[in-house]
């Protein structure tokens, strides 16, 4: 199957609040499959549901060693559903990133070093865990898509 087409930065669908997940049935997993195949398509470490035009509450993560984040962890896909940040660290950290709906440009951010997150997995079980350093970033970044939120409003 094909990527699908990235929105990009303008376009009113990366501007709303994304739509919580009800059904965890096969079309969640189908969109999830074809995000992944995008977000690697795209050379991405993420991809949210309205980057590829969908208003649900899902996204990708999927952290590798890059030429700006060398000692990343090689991670395999985690698919999020329906994702809160319980709470984050008072430390920020500043660095660079990318989005695919901007393309060919990249922003120092600021984000919080460490942050503790609940979501839902495909199946809809409930997971909370302790994110740090790009992973942390990366959900970040991803949770900012689901309100709406690009890094053009953030970058300093
Ligand atoms: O637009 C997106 O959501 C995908 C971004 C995710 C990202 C989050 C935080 C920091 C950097 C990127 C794409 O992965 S942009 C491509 C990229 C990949 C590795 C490092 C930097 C940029
Ligand atoms: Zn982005």
């Amino acid at each position: 199957s094909q990527p699908l087409p990235i929105a990009l930065v303008g376009e009113a669908i990366l501007k709303e609040h994304a739509i919580e997940v009800r059904d965890f049935d096969t079309a969640l997993s189908q969109l999830a499959e074809q995000m992944a195949l995008s977000m690697v398509a795209a050379n991405g470490v993420g991809i949210a549901a309205p980057q590829v035009h969908s208003p649900l509450a899902l996204f990708i993560m999927a952290s590798r060693p890059n030429e700006r984040y060398p000692d990343a962890p090689l991670m395999d896909p985690v698919v999020v559903v329906n994702p809160q940040i319980l709470s984050a660290s008072a430390e920020l950290v500043s660095g660079e990133e990318g989005c695919l709906s901007v393309p060919g440009q990249r922003f120092s951010i600021w984000r919080h070093q460490t942050i503790v997150v609940r979501y839902q997995d495909l199946a809809g079980h409930w997971q909370q865990t302790e994110l740090t350093g790009f992973i942390a970033r990366i959900f970040q970044h991803e949770f900012d898509h689901l309100q709406g939120i690009t890094l053009l409003e953030r970058s300093q």
